[in-house]
This record gives C-alpha cells, sequence and structure tokens, in this order.
C-alpha cells in the first residue's frame, strides 16, 4: 500500500505526519514507527505522528505520538504546532496526555497545553519525595524539579547549560529507576526574570534540536520556584518559544511550525 506522509518542524524537532482521519491505514505498530523514524534506513525524524478521528466525539480528532525509538508517548508541543499548521483551523485535539487547544497563528501556532501536574505519583516517580526539590543528583546536575505536562520532565537548573554533558548525563537519568516511566532530561539557565536558556535529552530520541513540552515543564519548574515571572521567553537550541501560565492554570505555547515536504511510501517496505 502506497501512504502519504507529510515531513514538518518546529525549531529543528523534526516529525513524520500520517493523517488516518478517513482510515484506511494498517495497525501502526511501535516497530513499524521506529523503521519509519529511522534516520538512515527510513523518512527519519525525532517523532512519528499519527491523527485518527475520534470515536468518542469528545475532540476534533485524536494525535497519538511515536518517539524514534517507536515508543508511545503521551504529549509532544512543537508537533502539537505542526498539527496546528497542517490542520489550518482552530482544533480540540485527544492526545493521551489530555485535551489540548490548538490555534493557527502567523507562521505557527498557540497551543493550550493543558495543566501541570506535580505530585509525585504523577509525574510518576518510583516513590515519594517532593517533586519541587528533589534530593537526587546525577554527577554535577543536582537537587532537580519534576512537572508532568502531559508527559514526564526533570528540570535542573545550572549557571551555564552549554556545558553540560547532556549527551552522557541524559541517557543515564533517562533510564534511572526513580522513573519508571523515563524521563525527558531538561537542563536550564535562567537569564533573567522573562528568559530561560534550555537544553533537552528527549525520552526515546535523544538530543533534539527543541522540545515543546521540555520548554513548558522548565518554565512552569522555574516560576514554582520563584525565579521567573509567569509569562516568559524560552530559548533552545532550534530557537525561542514562549511560555505563559496562566491565572486559571493552563500552558499556553507559541512558536513557529515549518512543512518541510510531502511525500509517500510503501507500507510493506517497514511493516
Ligand atoms: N519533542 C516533543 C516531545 C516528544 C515526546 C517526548 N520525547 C517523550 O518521550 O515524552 C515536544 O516538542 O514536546
Amino acid at each position: 500500500m502506497r501512504v502519504s506522509f507529510t515531513k514538518m518542524h518546529g525549531l529543528g524537532n523534526d516529525f513524520v505526519i500520517l493523517d488516518n482521519r478517513n482510515g484506511g491505514l494498517p495497525e501502526l505498530t511501535n516497530a513499524v514507527a521506529a523503521a519509519l523514524a529511522n534516520r538512515t534506513t527510513g523518512i527519519g525524524c525525532d517523532q512519528l505522528i499519527l491523527l485518527e478521528n475520534d470515536e468518542s466525539g469528545d475532540s476534533d480528532f485524536r494525535m497519538r505520538i511515536f518517539n524514534a525509538d517507536g515508543s508511545e508517548v503521551e504529549a509532544c508541543g512543537n508537533a502539537s504546532r505542526a498539527v496546528a499548521l497542517l490542520h489550518g483551523e482552530s482544533a480540540r485535539v485527544a492526545t493521551d496526555g489530555g485535551l489540548i487547544a490548538l490555534e493557527p497563528a502567523e507562521g505557527g501556532a498557540r497551543v493550550d497545553m493543558g495543566t501541570p501536574r506535580f505530585e509525585w505519583q504523577d509525574i510518576p516517580l518510583a516513590y515519594a519525595m517532593d517533586t519541587l526539590s528533589m534530593p537526587v543528583a546525577w554527577g554535577p546536575l543536582e537537587n532537580p524539579a519534576a512537572v508532568n505536562v502531559g508527559n514526564p520532565h526533570v528540570i535542573f537548573f545550572t549557571d551555564d547549560t552549554d556545558v553540560v554533558e547532556l549527551d552522557v548525563l541524559g541517557p543515564e537519568i533517562e533510564h534511572d529507576p526513580l522513573f519508571p516511566d523515563r524521563i525527558n532530561v531538561n537542563v536550564a539557565t535562567i537569564e533573567d526574570r522573562t528568559n530561560i536558556r534550555l537544553r533537552v535529552w528527549e525520552r526515546g530520541v535523544g538530543l533534539t534540536r527543541a522540545c515543546g513540552t521540555g520548554a513548558c515543564a522548565t518554565a512552569i519548574a522555574a516560576m514554582r520556584r520563584g525565579l521567573v515571572e509567569r509569562n516568559v521567553t524560552v530559548a533552545l537550541p532550534g530557537g525561542p518559544l514562549q511560555i505563559e501560565w496562566t491565572k486559571d492554570n493552563r500552558i499556553l505555547m507559541t512558536g513557529p511550525a515549518t512543512l518541510s515536504f510531502v511525500g509517500t511510501f510503501e507500507w510493506s517496505d517497514f511493516a
């Protein structure tokens, strides 16, 4: 079967998007997702995004997210903006991390990512601790915060994020038994009350140019610690995102998205 896909990215975090809202595609297994995401033998991307009908009728459609390693996960901020651009109009979208609201904007989108969660069981962590100030360390990275913004994040604040060996510490922390579902690892530097610099080791992928949910989680953790205002710019290697934590406890993320190209592939080559 010949299948169409759209290649998009948000600040260099790239996606292969399959639109199955009209049905007809075979079941997308974790193995097929990993094969398509492979940059040597597949199409290549950080995340594979599958759009489906929401049978419950609670949303306009459903967005499923697969990391490059094939694992299916709950949320993806950058892909949400890409899907908003592709869809072209406002939409309420069901994800495994909860309902999100897309609002296309010039060259990108504003996304209501929902409400953050802070209970240790909700991250999830393996055992109880204060998620705003965790008494744990990995090498020079210590005393992180953890936030679930649909997916799980741990956030370390350091004087200079650029000197952290995230390619070494990232995989170690991602796979630590403290995190039963593994974790996305964020290393951030507070520049001033409205600016944060951020690098992310993504669960199931590795270092990426940008992570939208990482920007949301990091901004919320910094706001909870009183380090920044409730509306900040988060600068990632791929560019900036604007993150606001509203008085009614919603996370609003605004930033660009880009359509790279449209192509086709033969499903049986990857199944
Ligand atoms: N790139 C994403 C996050 C994708 C999912 C993440 N790797 C996870 O495993 O939770 C983003 O822009 O948020």
